[in-house]
């Protein structure tokens, strides 16, 4: 480890760099992180395709590379049918677009299928996880295994159907369930899922209302799904079967599983769905038991590991938008106008962030990665006083989950766990308007909150594409055999990923990146410590 230190301790220090946020330090778990936490946190833990490693790596080991990679290909390896039932023999795939013409009746010993046609994905192929080869460990969010940032290529599963499948469609019955909060889009991958297993030849779909409390509650019954059911539920927001956060335990909802004859499950939700989806897919796997479960990762904040983009995040963006321009309208409209916008994200900036670059009215931007003082000389507040003798006006753009540590600490959780927090936006909002009414300069401070408004928008044409490929990818790695795994778009490509992967935890802006950098520069703010 003789030369990680080294490397280190001769990176430049930034005399202006941001603060990490406490939730950061967390992320810090390998050995590498050790020397020099804040760098090898923008280095290795945060930025859309970076990991860290399970294992230690020795980089005086002549073949930690070859090691490394060796690594990386088993911690990817997607998980299979036949890791429990070796025996499983596949069949030659129904999903054919060539002869695409169902079959009536109930599957007379052939498939549509045609042996001509070449539109499958080969098992080994892959999709590149890193794209940038970083030539040193200081270049503005740097992925570094090592302080030469050598050049290590990590592939990941290529997504889409497969030649031979393992499951009898006539045999299959599958299931949808959506849990957490909405989030633009979902009815759009609830629809896709069903045309494509019904184009591989599935008569029996099903969806489970209200997340996963729709497995254990007597009182809900499931869904019948077809394409004509779902047809036109893309056209609005919200979710066909309904969310819900908490709900049964694993045990209670594999049991379910069993007694209604699921053998396919489709889990749309976020980290907290995607870690029940992996504990059932667990479960399933203890009990012999032939199910395939994929997840499909849904979060208007983007928290996902290793992906370009989740669902619904665009849309939450361009949706954002219309806040932002209201805000700015009327701060800019009043005399000494202040505006301030409140926007998702727990523990990640990302809608913050790429709201404030779209609209280019905010004037500041606050996230949860990253600490700032409201008051004091370098307060918030302070430089809301200069904008306004500077500019006249000021727009203020926040994030749910920052600035955390000002507020008093609710100790309460939601359904599923997740703490609930302080109203960031308000605390604000109420220390502004004090703020200026101290220093006797006239503020005229407006609040907007249109949290649940974004969330509950249908998607828009981009999120619309991505909603229908991870769709079809879904049900794809379904009959390809998979399950624990999840679908994402990685580097403008679909990859399948094993599911512990992409929630070891929440996925952050790095403060390092070019794009917080950006949106600094287009802000113009500084760092508020
Ligand atoms: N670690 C876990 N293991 C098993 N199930 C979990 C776990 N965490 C959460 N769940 C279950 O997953 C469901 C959704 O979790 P949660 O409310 O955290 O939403 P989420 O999937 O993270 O989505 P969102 O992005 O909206 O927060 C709940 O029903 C919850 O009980
Ligand atoms: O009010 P609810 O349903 O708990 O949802 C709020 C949470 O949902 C999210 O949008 C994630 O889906 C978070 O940004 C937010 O904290
Ligand atoms: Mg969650």
């Amino acid at each position: 480890m003789g030369s990680i230190s080294h490397a280190i301790t001769t990176l430049p220090h930034c005399h202006h760099g941001p603060r990490l946020s406490h939730s950061n330090s967390l992320l810090i778990t390998s050995k590498v992180a050790y020397k020099h936490k804040s760098r090898v946190f923008a280095a290795l833990s945060s930025n859309n395709h970076s990991f860290t490693p399970t294992t230690d790596i020795d980089l005086n080991d002549p073949d930690w590379k070859t090691k490394f990679q060796k690594d990386f290909e088993a911690r990817f390896r997607l998980p299979h049918l036949t890791d429990i039932f070796p025996h499983a023999a596949p069949i030659p795939s129904t999903f054919c677009l060539k002869m695409r013409t169902p079959i009536d009746g109930d599957f007379p010993g052939h498939y549509s299928s045609d042996e001509e046609w070449h539109g499958y994905i080969n098992n080994n192929d892959r999709v590149l996880l890193k794209t940038i080869h970083y030539s040193s460990p200081t270049s503005a969010g740097a992925e570094c295994i090592d302080p030469d940032c050598t050049w290590v290529e990590q592939w990941v599963h290529r997504a889409g159907p497969r030649e031979k499948i393992y499951f009898r469609p006539e045999e299959v019955k599958a299931a949808i369930v959506t849990c957490g909060g909405l989030c633009p889009g979902l009815n759009d991958v609830i629809r896709q899922i069903v045309i494509t297993l019904e184009i591989y030849g599935v008569k029996k779909i099903v969806g489970i209302p209200f997340g996963y409390r729709g497995f254990s509650d007597k009182e809900l019954t499931e869904v019948p799904l077809s394409r004509k059911v779902v047809q036109n539920i893309h056209l609005s927001g919200g979710s066909l079967l309904g969310v819900s956060r908490g709900g049964p335990g694993v045990g209670d909802i594999v049991d379910s599983l069993e007694e209604r004859g699921i053998n396919m499950l489709f889990v749309l939700g976020g980290n907290g769905t995607h870690a029940g989806a992996n504990a059932i897919h667990n479960e399933c796997r203890k009990k012999q038991l032939k199910v395939s479960v994929i997840g499909v990762p849904k979060t208007i904040d983007n928290d996902i590991l290793l992906m370009d983009k989740t669902f619904g995040f665009d849309t939450a963006v361009e949706e954002a938008q219309r806040a932002i321009n209201s805000a700015y309208i009327e701060a800019h409209s009043a005399y000494h106008g202040i505006g301030i916008v409140k926007l998702m994200g727990r523990s990640s900036g990302f809608i913050a962030m790429q709201a404030t670059l779209s609209s280019g009215q905010v004037d500041i931007c606050l996230i949860p990665e990253l600490l700032f003082n409201l008051h004091g000389p370098h307060g918030v507040l302070s430089h809301l006083k200069y904008l306004l003798q500077t500019k006249g006006s000021a727009v203020v753009c926040v994030a749910e989950g920052a600035g955390q540590d000002l507020l008093q600490k609710t100790n309460i959780t939601d359904a599923s766990g997740n703490i609930v927090f302080g109203d960031i936006g308000v605390y604000i909002q109420q220390e502004t308007k004090k703020y200026f009414k101290e220093i006797g300069v006239h503020a005229d401070v407006k609040y907007i909150d249109p949290t649940y408004m974004i969330r509950a928008v249908r998607a828009n044409a981009s999120d619309g594409i991505l909603c229908t490929v991870l769709g079809q990818n879904a049900v794809h790695g379904a009959f390809a055999g998979y399950s624990g795994i999840t679908v994402g778009l990685c580097n403008t490509h679909y990859a399948y990923f094993p599911i512990p992967e992409v929630i070891s935890h929440p996925r952050l802006v790095d403060p390092n990146s070019r794009m917080w950098h950006r949106c600094l520069t287009s802000t113009g703010q500084p760092d508020f410590i």
